[in-house]
């Protein structure tokens, strides 16, 4: 059983490292819209699977023991759906809004056998708990970078964990790939982990 993580995020590297398998990583530039018209549960898993889906058509060869693992992560509160910020200014406004009350994090899940004839996936939730934040930690926050890339705009790995007074679910989640739903695709797949 051979394994690529089709991601562009170190983070998500290092949480797949921690399961103990051998991984190639690559990755493919798709088009990250989400579906609106799915409940959003489905769009992030059918968002996973176009990133799946992009790197097997990069595949030279595409044998049915090789599977490819992809995932996607959002932010959720009161409906609205937060992804990468665009700029610092949006970043600011992101954090604004989450200060000082629970929303949840969102990861869609996919395991796509490389001949295509299978596909699993999942996702998890995790709800966090913002402590209120003043608009100068904000800045402070936000000027470090940190929020650029990560949805929701922070990252609870780094400097984001001074930000979060509770979490209620799966950490690794919200670090971009819940740990234990991945190891049971991976388990559905044949893969043998603990066990
Ligand atoms: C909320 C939160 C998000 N994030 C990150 C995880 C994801 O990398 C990112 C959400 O963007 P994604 O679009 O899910 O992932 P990505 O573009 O970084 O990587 P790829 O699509 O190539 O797999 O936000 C953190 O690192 N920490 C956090 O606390």
């Amino acid at each position: 059983m051979k394994l690529v993580l089709a991601s562009a995020s170190p983070r998500r590297q290092q949480l797949l490292k921690l399961l103990g398998l051998d991984f190639q990583v690559l990755t493919a530039d798709i088009d990250e819209t989400l579906d609106s018209a799915q409940p959003l549960a489905s769009a992030i898993q059918d968002l996973a699977r176009r990133k799946a889906r992009a790197v097997q058509e990069q595949l030279p060869e595409r044998p049915a023991d090789l599977y490819i693992l992809a995932a996607d992560t959002v932010v959720v509160l009161e409906g609205q759906i937060l992804g990468k910020p665009a700029n610092a200014r949006e970043a600011e406004a992101m954090l604004q809004f989450l200060s000082g009350r629970p929303h949840q994090v969102m990861t869609g899940v996919v395991l796509l056998r490389a001949d295509g004839e299978s596909c699993y996936s999942d996702y998890a939730v995790t709800e966090v708990t913002f402590r209120p934040l003043t608009a100068n930690e904000i800045r402070a926050y936000v000027a470090t970078g940190e929020p650029l890339d990560k949805a929701g705009a922070y990252g609870i790995q780094g400097l984001g964990s001074l930000l979060v007074d509770r979490i209620n679910g799966c950490y690794y989640n919200v670090v971009g790939l819940p740990l234990v739903k991945t190891m049971q695709l991976l388990r559905q797949a044949g893969w043998r982990i603990l066990s």
